[in-house]
């Protein structure tokens, strides 16, 4: 029943430093969201002024209706997860599992129980009796996303809890999140720099760049429906084709090729072009529109598909290069191909400000 919500948060430093710019947003109890961005963009402070561990320079959080931007880390029912472990060095996996429920006074039996599941979800079993420094970073980084989760928190603030676990134990204890984190009745508020992890995790994804939200919607949305340059050429991989366009009447012209502009109030004289790689695909029919013709220089393997690169054909502006995913049953090496940029794929950008136009 508590909702957690951000104000106009900011944070400055100093007049350069401005971390964190007018940030608001709200997260339900049965929403998971994701703040992700380039190194350096907001994320930890936003999380750390979420925490109490910052205070915000102007802007309120409120959780649950009450305001707590001033009340101190250890008055709010927060359970946060680090990037760097912070474990007791002292105390055993099991004690620094167990210390925060013995110390809450909850039931031996329940304190039992919860660590035993916790355990069993994390694979932790063989390492209960030994201590922080006796763990790998992976091992230790499992026993701190255990000691948020043993806890009934009324928040989860969890930042970059992966970065450390081999790619393997990644996937699988993102997957284990998701499950636990759809059980439970809190916010849960996550900090990565791993698109596929907000991609897969989140209810909401705030995409964050120099302290601003870009954008705060569903994966599916940011992914199909990108509101600016930024946010399109950040999340995706491989990466979005983005191409500064001439426009000529009511057309881009793509090397030798008119693609057609959508419906717009007023034609600039340039503009850009944004299609994802896997949305170029080959010529099939008579009936393709929007054909361009090129040849491939480049050909990256990527196991289900190749990532072919081709120099549009051009006979005034140097070539252009458009990136896209096709099948590996071909070689593609050096051939001249045609290929479609299907208008429903297309995203159309102002150059000046990068804000989507259509
Ligand atoms: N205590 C501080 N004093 C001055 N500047 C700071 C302080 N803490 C953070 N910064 C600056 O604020 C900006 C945002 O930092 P923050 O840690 O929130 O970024 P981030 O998005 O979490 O980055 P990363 O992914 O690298 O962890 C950075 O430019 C950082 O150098």
């Amino acid at each position: 029943m508590s909702k957690l919500e951000l104000r106009n948060l900011n944070k400055t430093y100093t007049s350069k430093i401005i971390p964190v710019k007018d940030v608001s947003l709200m997260v339900d109890d049965n929403e998971f969201l994701t703040l992700l961005g380039p190194s350096g963009c907001g994320k930890s402070t936003t999380l750390r002024m979420i925490a109490g561990l910052e205070e915000p320079t102007r802007g309120k959080v409120i959780l649950g209706g009450e305001d707590i931007t001033f009340k101190r880390p250890g008055d709010r029912n927060m359970a946060m997860v680090f990037q760097s472990y912070a474990l007791y060095p002292h105390m055993t996996v099991h004690e620094n599992l167990s210390s925060g429920l013995k110390l809450k006074k909850v039931p031996r039996a329940e304190i039992q129980q919860r660590v035993a599941n916790v355990v069993e979800l994390l694979g932790l079993k063989e390492l209960l009796h030994r201590k922080p420094g006796q763990l790998s970073g992976g091992q230790r980084q499992r026993v701190a996303v255990g000691r948020a989760l043993v806890r009934r928190a009324e928040v989860y603030l969890l930042d970059e809890p992966l970065s450390n676990l081999d790619a393997l134990l990644r996937e699988r204890v993102r997957a284990d999140l998701k499950q636990i984190f759809a059980r439970e009745k809190a916010p849960v508020v996550y900090v990565t720099h791993d698109q596929t992890e907000a991609m897969t995790l989140s209810s909401k994804v705030a995409i964050l760049n120099n302290g601003y939200i870009q954008q705060l919607d569903p994966p599916e949305r940011i992914y199909n429906h990108p509101a600016n340059l930024f946010v399109a050429g950040f999340v995706g991989s491989p990466q979005m084709n983005l191409l500064n366009l001439p426009c000529k009447g009511r057309s881009a012209m793509l090397g030798d090729f008119q693609i057609q502009l959508p419906d717009i109030p007023t034609v600039p004289s340039e503009i850009v072009l944004g299609i994802r790689p896997e949305n170029v695909r080959l010529v099939t029919s008579d009936d393709d529109k929007q054909i361009i013709q090129g040849k491939v220089f480049l050909v990256e393997n990527l196991g289900m598909h190749n990532l072919v690169s081709i120099h549009v054909k051009s006979s005034h502006s140097p070539a252009l290069t458009i990136r896209a995913l096709l099948p590996t049953d071909q070689s593609w090496d050096s051939k001249e191909i045609k290929l479609v940029l299907p208008p429903q794929n297309i995203h159309w950008f102002d150059v000046e400000s990068g804000d989507i136009l259509r």
